[in-house]
């Protein structure tokens, strides 16, 4: 190999697809042939409106989906190991935790109540690597807690007697307790306010930085909160993702129009605002079950043609680089989309 190769990134998935199984025994989609790729020692934000599959996603990548969620298809290679997801292949239990490990949304709140963090951590540890000694697994957790410069208390503390913000960073040292190579984040600040999001944010850069965590994989509604936090951004729309680049690029140059219009409705100065929801594009998200033909955008899009409602666009870019998936914007390959909308 030269040495101008470039590195393999540490997170590769192709062509991942996953669904909903309905009552009536009809699929709904919410993922369908996503494909993308993080490198280690960054983090990779997933935004996008409410329902469009981020945290469906999350579940597919942190290999946590359960029914009525099943994965259809796809791969993912994990620091050059690889898992074939199609045809319901059951991940290796291994992979869960140490490999990879899943943030939920809400999980500060789910942190038994009667349990000190202490006797969290023993069982996250003894559940992974099995019969390990207490004392062993606290000294792992308190060594943690010095390293990421959190308090030794919390050890002996209930969930209920921290702060949100405070059970909010310990859940995440619990998570990353084993060292994961990729860690999914499903909306880790939303119940926090901005002074303790910032905190969380720390945690997480610090735990890249020191080598603890691989990569993240950090979903969020919130383009506010990626904007200081993650290296690249992917931007999901009805389960595909139509635009993936570095954070500063897509936001001063977004290539999709939905993107555009995600960003005009968020990325207001004012500070009373700034976490306001994603809310000012006019139309729906389509229904899953139904997806529009041609361009999943296109009955949104201002700038849609007869060509966005018959045919998928076409991948303008690279995975690994980047791109976004636009008709309007293959016949505009150098055109500021601020001045269209
Ligand atoms: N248990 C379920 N059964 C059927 N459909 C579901 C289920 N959970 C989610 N869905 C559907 O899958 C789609 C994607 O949902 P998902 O929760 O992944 O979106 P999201 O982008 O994370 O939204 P939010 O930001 O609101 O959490 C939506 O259309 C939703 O209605």
């Amino acid at each position: 190999m030269s040495d101008t190769a470039p590195a393999a990134p540490l997170v590769r998935a192709r062509g991942l697809r996953a669904a909903y199984r309905s009552q009536r025994g009809s699929d709904v989609v919410a993922v369908d042939d996503v494909s993308l790729e993080l490198s280690g020692g960054q983090v990779l934000g997933i935004a996008g409106e409410s329902g469009s599959g981020k945290s469906t996603l999350a579940a597919v990548l942190s290999l946590t989906a359960r029914p009525p969620l099943s994965v259809l298809g796809g791969e993912l290679t994990i620091d050059g190991e690889q898992l074939d997801l199609s045809g319901g292949r059951r991940p290796p239990r291994t992979w869960r935790g140490s490999v990879v490990s899943l943030l939920p949304q809400g999980a500060m709140n789910s942190l038994s109540a009667t349990t000190r963090v202490g006797d969290l951590a023993v069982d996250v540890v003894r559940a992974h690597r099995g019969r390990v000694r207490r004392a062993d697994a606290l000294d792992l957790l308190t060594d943690r807690l010095d390293a990421l410069d959190l308090p030794r208390r919390v050890v002996d503390s209930y969930p209920h007697q921290l702060s949100g913000g405070m059970r909010q960073r310990v859940v995440t040292v619990l998570s990353t307790l084993l060292d994961p190579k990729l860690l999914i984040a499903d909306e880790p600040t939303s119940a926090l306010d901005v002074s303790t999001q910032r905190a969380l944010t720390e945690l997480l850069r610090e735990l890249l930085h020191r080598g603890l965590v691989g990569g993240i994989v950090f979903v969020t509604h919130d383009l506010p909160v990626l904007r200081a936090v993650a290296d690249r951004i992917a931007i999901m729309y009805a389960g595909q993702l139509v635009e993936v680049g570095d954070t500063a690029g897509l936001i001063d140059d977004p290539r999709h129009p939905y993107t555009a219009a995600l960003l005009a409705s968020v990325l207001v100065p004012e500070p009373q605002i700034r976490t306001r929801r994603v809310g000012g594009i006019a139309g729906a998200p389509p229904d899953l079950a139904a997806p529009p033909t041609g361009c999943r955008f296109h009955p949104r899009c201002s700038l849609a043609t007869d060509v966005c409602a018959e045919q998928s666009p076409p991948l303008l870019g690279t995975i690994g680089a980047g791109y976004s998936t636009c008709w309007w914007r293959a016949e505009h390959p150098d055109e500021p989309l601020e001045a269209r909308l």
